[in-house]
């Protein structure tokens, strides 16, 4: 029947359609209900703002291309797509019950059945392997991509971020930024440092099994920068031995065998497919009629999602709006794209609460960097080991991290040069970067052995001034912390514009001035469509483990290309020597603020050193008087000198120790004082864009 309607010629003339309501809103499309006239075919119909979509036309053509050449039953497929003036449509089957995510919204806040979620991910699954044998990677297996019919069919949807493993070159550098939505984002893909490839959806799968279970996803309710953090220094979420009663030891071990930090320990979506928790997978029917029969028509949930999300807001506005909401709010909307760039990192950074000074690193969180990480992976470990983070009521200062931890984060998590790491977020790097590195030369190479089989590209893709808000999601933050310029609001929220918080608000100043300023995301570059026939005997990197070497991306997506002085400023104050820094002062804390309370610690310690000094010195003198006034008993005028001696000597020792604390205190005060005048430097630099972007308005 399915495949029977995908080879119907479906009209690709808007007027052949009639639009009923929206049924779902993200980053960069509307989609709506609709009614295919000639075919009298229900079908839902994915809207693109051209003019909105910034310089990311690849990106789309890359969805749209994915999306009709793909060909499996657990994939949305698109029947056509066209353009209509400045949009573009995609018709695609209409999947009547909705997400997974938003009949979770609605009718399981708490999260589904073992069963239900078995049988949702083994479906899943199976597009993933799919996929991965074409070459493909998702890079947003989330619940709100997973799509049900009335029948209770599953499909994997919105290939927007999907990426080739093919791709290469000069589009596999360009992107400067990173993308999928980070609660479900791998640590490698947030570490840009030794590429990633489809192992990066194992984990995202990992993670949608603990979203199916729960409700949401772990650490769903803190901002972008914080997940990132947690993601790469906290051990990996996973199903609680207490809390998760209700679920069997195999799913646990499910979750735990895809939440392993180390990519090449995770399986491969083939033999994940054959895990013990799939045995107890049911049919499409078993999922039709225990979670898609009874529900609201999908219309009319979108409406009160998007009522909730309007009341949410309105209860907050006025900036009482916590990070914590602000980051649901996010997930509510279930956008996927986020682009992280300096700005975006400032901000977030600026959320993360520093009242709590200093590095905090939970005495638990360290766990996770012992290096038998896997050990502690196994499902009798995770309710020891693991910090609770999926549970809502966790408090907030258990969690808050430095931006400076994310050095540590990175060191922590893999064995690799974590500066480097940052090195690659923050330093100059265009797209042709005349030095591609072995591993790029490595793909290139196997590309090269590949049939290629180019496209054409869309036309009318090319020739609409994309200038505005692209496919990628900015990470939403108030844009009083330290933006500069104005925002033009972008596409996906579910709420109507006039029901903005203050923050949504700066939400819109922002993309303003990122249509103003278009970011330098470049996805230009040609749509390379492999043959499938035999993709996988050419694949550079086989879906067979170990992972090693398959590498798809390097580095560059995470790349700022200006402004990333401070940021550097903080990678030499990390790189200056821990030998060169007294006991309590670490490069995490390497800050104005954070060393403030190592100076005054030192500053205490030496007034303490100088009272016991005298002390010392009075006890000598009383020594030495006593010992000249005695007159008789061998005994004390031998132990007199003896014991001065070593008095003497712990003086010395005493004053020297002084010496150098007192130097090392003058030194950290200097430091201080330099990284204070730079701060203030560059905050002065930030705020001038802003100022003269007043002046002009
Ligand atoms: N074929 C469909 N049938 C029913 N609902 C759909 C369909 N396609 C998409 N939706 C709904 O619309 C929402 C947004 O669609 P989609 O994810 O494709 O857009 P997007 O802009 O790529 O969003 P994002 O990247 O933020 O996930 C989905 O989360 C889903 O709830």
């Amino acid at each position: 029947m399915e495949h029977a309607l995908l080879n119907r010629r479906f009209p690709t003339n808007s007027d052949e359609y009639k639009l009923y309501e929206e049924i779902g809103e993200g980053v960069s499309a509307t989609v709506y209900r609709a009614l295919c006239v000639p075919l009298d075919i229900m079908v839902a119909i994915k809207v693109l703002d051209l003019e909105k979509c910034n310089n990311d036309l690849d990106g789309i053509r890359r969805e749209v291309q994915t999306m009709s050449l793909i060909d499996h039953p657990n994939l949305l497929r698109a029947y056509c797509s066209f353009t209509h003036g400045h949009q573009l449509w995609v018709v695609m089957p209409y999947m009547a019950a909705g997400s997974a995510l938003h009949i979770m919204k609605t009718s399981f806040p708490e999260g589904f059945d073992e069963p239900v979620i078995a049988t949702l991910l083994r479906e899943v699954l199976k597009a993933l392997v799919y996929l991965h044998s074409q070459g493909h990677i998702h890079r947003d297996v989330k619940a709100g991509n997973i799509l049900i019919d009335s029948n209770g069919a599953v499909k994997l949807g919105d290939f927007g971020v999907s990426a080739c493993m093919f791709d290469t070159g000069n589009r596999q550098r360009a992107r400067n930024t990173f993308v999928g939505t980070p609660c479900w984002m791998a640590p490698e893909v947030m570490q840009q440092l030794h590429g990633y490839d489809y192992k990066a959806d194992i984990w995202s799968f990992g993670i949608t099994a603990l979203e199916l279970a729960h409700g949401h996803a772990p650490f769903s309710k803190y901002p972008p920068m914080k997940v990132l953090l947690m993601t790469l220094q906290n051990a990996p979420p996973g199903l609680d031995y207490e809390r998760d009663k209700r679920f069997s030891k195999s799913f646990k071990d499910l979750v735990a065998t895809c939440l392993v930090k180390d990519p090449r320990k995770r399986p491969s979506s083939e033999k994940l497919l054959k895990h013990s928790l799939f045995k107890h997978a049911r049919s499409a029917e078993y999922l039709a009629r225990s979670i898609v029969d009874g529900l609201p028509p999908l219309g009319e949930r979108f409406r009160e999602l998007k009522r909730k999300e309007a009341e949410l807001l309105l209860n907050n506005k006025l900036g009482q709006e916590t990070k914590e909401q602000l980051s649901q709010k996010e997930y509510i909307r279930g956008i996927s794209g986020w682009n992280f760039n300096l700005e975006d990192l400032k901000n977030a950074a600026a959320l993360i609460d520093s009242s709590n000074g200093t590095c905090h690193i939970d005495a638990r969180d360290n766990k996770s960097k012992d290096d038998s990480q896997n050990a502690h992976n196994a499902p009798e470990h995770i309710y020891q080991e693991r910090v609770n983070h999926v549970s809502s009521g966790m408090p907030e200062e258990d969690e808050i991290q430095e931006v400076e931890d994310l050095n540590d984060a990175l060191s922590s998590s893999f064995p690799s040069r974590p500066l480097e790491a940052l090195k690659s977020c923050f330093d100059v790097c265009g797209a042709d970067d005349p030095n591609p590195t072995a591993a790029d030369s490595r793909v290139q190479q196997n590309v090269g052995s590949v049939p290629v089989l180019q496209f054409p590209k869309i036309e009318h893709c090319r020739s609409a001034n994309c200038n505005g808000e692209s496919l990628e999601r900015s990470v939403s933050v108030p844009m009083n912390l330290g933006t500069s310029g104005h925002h033009k609001h972008s596409s996906g929220s579910l709420i109507p514009e006039q029901v903005l918080s203050p923050y949504m608000s700066a939400d819109l100043e922002r993309d303003e001035f990122r249509q103003k300023n278009p970011s330098n995301r470049n996805r230009s570059g040609p749509l390379l469509f492999r043959q499938m026939k035999d993709s996988r005997a050419h694949l550079p990197v086989a879906p067979e483990e170990p992972s090693e070497g398959k590498i798809i991306r390097r580095r560059g997506r995470f790349q700022v290309t200006s402004d990333s002085i401070s940021q550097k400023v903080a990678a030499s104050a990390c790189n200056s020597s821990r030998t060169n820094l007294p006991i309590g002062v670490t490069r995490q804390n390497l800050r104005p603020s954070a060393i403030l309370p190592t100076l005054q610690f030192l500053m205490q310690q030496s007034t303490m050193q100088k009272e016991v000094l005298s002390r010392l010195i009075s006890s000598i003198e009383e020594t030495s008087d006593d010992s000249e006034a005695s007159t008789s008993g061998s005994i004390q005028s031998c132990g007199g000198p003896l014991r001065e001696k070593e008095l003497q000597s712990y003086v010395v020792q005493l004053q020297r120790s002084v010496t150098e604390l007192v130097d090392e205190v003058q030194r950290l005060k200097l430091r201080n004082n330099q990284l204070e005048q730079q701060i203030n430097a560059l905050s002065r630099k930030d705020e001038r864009p802003l100022t003269e972007d007043n002046q002009q308005r």
